[in-house]
């Protein structure tokens, strides 16, 4: 099995580098390029049998599953001038959830599949997210399941879940990170602990937390419970929190859905131009 990628940016070259070293995939099975071809190099720096082509047509005739890892708007920049390359063996990765399936089976004959990585994936853990277009076969489901079970959990999911999945799994690693980094800046503002005692406590605190949870010793519920002793100081700053945090995140997956609905508006005028030139 021979693998492409389009675009070596955060999200190519992490599951590049996470299929080879889950051993998933070999090196000199991989060939990728990137706009910005150094992007392309520093992968072959550090996996020197894999290879960098020129331009996304060589990526597309050599590989039997292509990754297209750019951003939604620059799809069309390559899909409809390489639809010849995308022949009907193919199967045809997207990472990017405003982007259905239906919509790129229209663009290219070959099979179409969409699989949401996280960066967690780059320490072959958390979840992925994937949805198979009406042409994939079952050995092309079966490839792609296996290599995304290499690196993660991936989950099977149908659009109308997609935005809200991708919010908790792929943008959830930044949500937390920021809500735990106010939680360092008010300790090193508020009290006499250093940056590095606080970033270094909350990392092991995050780290242990992840271990309760994949051990199922508790659940998020019940891990609370137990730390909120009646009475005691937790209870205290879980009352802040009820005030100011409970319905934060009402607020963000609805800025999150606006701005999907947005962008999926943008690729539908796209997919409109395309279809009607
Ligand atoms: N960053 C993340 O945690 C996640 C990102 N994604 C999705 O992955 C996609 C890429 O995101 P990032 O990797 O973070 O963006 P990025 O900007 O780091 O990478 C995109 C890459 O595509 C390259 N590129 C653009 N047009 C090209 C072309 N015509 N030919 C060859 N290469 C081209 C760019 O040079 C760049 O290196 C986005 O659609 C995003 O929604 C999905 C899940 C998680
Ligand atoms: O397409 C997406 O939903 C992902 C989530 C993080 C960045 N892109």
């Amino acid at each position: 099995m021979k693998i492409g990628f389009i675009g070596t940016g955060n999200m190519g070259s992490i599951l590049v580098s996470s299929f080879i070293e889950a051993k998933a995939i070999e090196a000199s099975s991989v060939m990728v390029t990137n706009r910005t071809i150094a992007k392309a190099n520093a992968l072959q720096e550090r996996y020197s049998a894999l290879q960098v082509a020129p331009s996304a047509q060589e990526v597309i005739a050599f590989a039997n599953i292509i990754f297209m890892c750019v951003k939604p708007h620059q799809f069309m920049d390559i899909l409809p001038s390489h639809q010849q390359w995308f022949t009907k063996e193919k199967l045809l990765v997207s990472i990017t959830s405003p982007l259905q399936c239906e919509e790129l089976e229209k663009v290219v004959p070959c099979s179409v599949a969409r699989a949401i990585p996280s960066i967690t994936n780059r320490a072959l853990a958390g979840a992925s997210l994937l949805t198979f277009g009406t042409r994939c076969t079952a050995k092309q489901k079966e490839q792609l399941q296996t290599l995304f079970d290499s690196i993660s959990t991936p989950l099977l999911i149908n659009n109308d879940i997609t935005r809200v999945s991708s919010d908790i799994a792929s943008c959830g690693p930044a949500f937390i990170g920021y809500v735990l980094q106010c939680m360092i800046n008010s300790a090193v503002a508020q009290t006499k602990i250093s940056n590095e005692q606080a970033t270094e406590l909350t990392s092991q605190m995050i780290i242990g937390m992840g271990k309760l949870l994949e051990k199922k010793i508790f659940t998020l519920p019940t891990l609370v419970e137990k730390v909120c002793v009646k009475g005691g100081i937790t209870g205290e700053g879980i009352k802040i929190l009820q005030e100011d945090v409970e319905h934060v995140f009402d607020k963000v997956i609805q800025r999150t859905h606006e701005k999907y609905d947005d962008e999926r508006a943008k690729i539908a005028q796209q997919f409109q131009a395309h279809h009607s030139s």
